[in-house]
C-alpha cells in the first residue's frame, strides 16, 4: 500500500490521509481504520513514527494491525485505553450535510464502529466519488450477522425492504469477518431515514451490527480533483 502511485486519485487520497495523520499528536490514543484509504493514513503515521512521534493505536482489523505493527507503531487494546482521542477511517459513502456514512465493504464494520464510538473525534478520509445525496445510492448496507441462523436473519432484513446477498469472496469461499461472523450486503436503494433504518436493523435477532454510521462523524477530509476539502457535520 505504500510508495508512490501514478493514479492521480490515489495521490489525492494520500494527501487526505497525510492531512488526517497530521492531526495525531504525541501521547494520543488513536483508532486506526481499515481499507485502502486508511492504509495510506497508517503509512503516513508510520512515517511520523519514524520521525519520533509517539502515540498508541487500536486497529480496526487484523489487516490494519499487521500493517501498523510492521511500521513499529505501538498497539494497545480497550483494557488500557477505553476511550480514544481520535479515530481515522475511510468510508464507502458519505452523505452530504449530515456526514452519515455507510462502511464495511471491506468487512471491518463492527470493530470500526466500536472504535468510532470510543473516540472523542472521528475523522473520515474519502475521495470525492464517495459523496452522495442519500446513503444507499450506490452502496449496499453491509450487516454483520452470526453464522447461526443467518438465513432467518436475512429473511427479516428482506422484510425491511432490502435485497439481501450473503457475501462470498472472489474464490467462492464464504467471507468471514475478523470476529468469525458473516456479512449480508443489503441493497435498500436511497435511504430516506438512516437513523430509523439503523435502529430497525439493530433490532433483528442475529444482527451484530450494521454499516450505517449515523451522527458519528466529526469531520470528513475529501480528496477531489480540485484538492482537499474539509467538511464538518451540519
Ligand atoms: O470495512 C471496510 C471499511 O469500512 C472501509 O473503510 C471502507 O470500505 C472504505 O474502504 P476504501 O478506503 O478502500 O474505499
Amino acid at each position: 500500500m505504500s510508495g508512490q502511485n501514478s493514479d492521480p486519485m490515489v495521490e489525492l487520497k494520500r494527501r487526505a490521509a497525510e492531512e488526517a495523520a497530521a492531526m495525531v499528536q504525541d501521547g494520543m490514543a488513536v483508532g486506526l481504520g481499515t481499507g485502502s484509504t486508511a492504509a495510506l493514513m497508517i503509512d503516513a503515521l508510520g512515517r511520523r513514527w519514524a520521525e519520533g512521534l509517539r502515540f498508541v493505536g487500536i486497529p480496526t482489523s487484523e489487516r490494519s494491525a499487521e500493517q501498523a505493527r510492521a511500521l513499529g507503531i505501538t498497539l494497545v487494546d480497550f483494557g488500557s485505553h477505553p476511550q480514544l482521542d481520535l479515530a481515522i477511517d475511510g468510508a464507502d459513502e458519505v452523505e452530504r450535510g449530515s456526514l452519515d456514512l455507510i462502511k464495511g465493504l471491506g468487512g471491518a464494520l463492527l470493530r470500526e464502529k466500536i472504535v468510532a464510538a470510543a473516540a472523542r473525534r472521528f475523522v473520515v478520509i474519502v475521495d470525492e466519488g464517495k459523496l452522495v445525496d442519500h446513503l444507499g445510492s450506490r452502496s449496499p448496507v453491509p450487516v454483520e450477522v452470526t453464522p447461526f441462523g443467518w438465513e432467518s436473519t436475512a429473511r427479516q432484513l428482506g422484510e425491511l425492504g432490502a435485497r439481501v446477498a450473503l457475501r462470498i469472496k472472489r474464490d467462492g469461499e464464504l467471507f468471514v469477518t475478523d470476529g468469525g461472523n458473516l456479512i449480508l450486503d443489503c441493497t435498500f436503494g436511497p435511504i430516506a431515514h438512516p437513523r430509523a433504518l439503523e435502529a430497525s436493523i439493530g433490532h433483528i435477532v442475529g444482527v451484530i451490527e450494521s454499516g450505517l454510521f449515523v451522527s458519528r462523524t466529526s469531520e470528513v477530509i475529501v480528496a477531489g480533483r480540485d484538492g482537499l476539502t474539509r467538511l464538518v457535520a451540519a
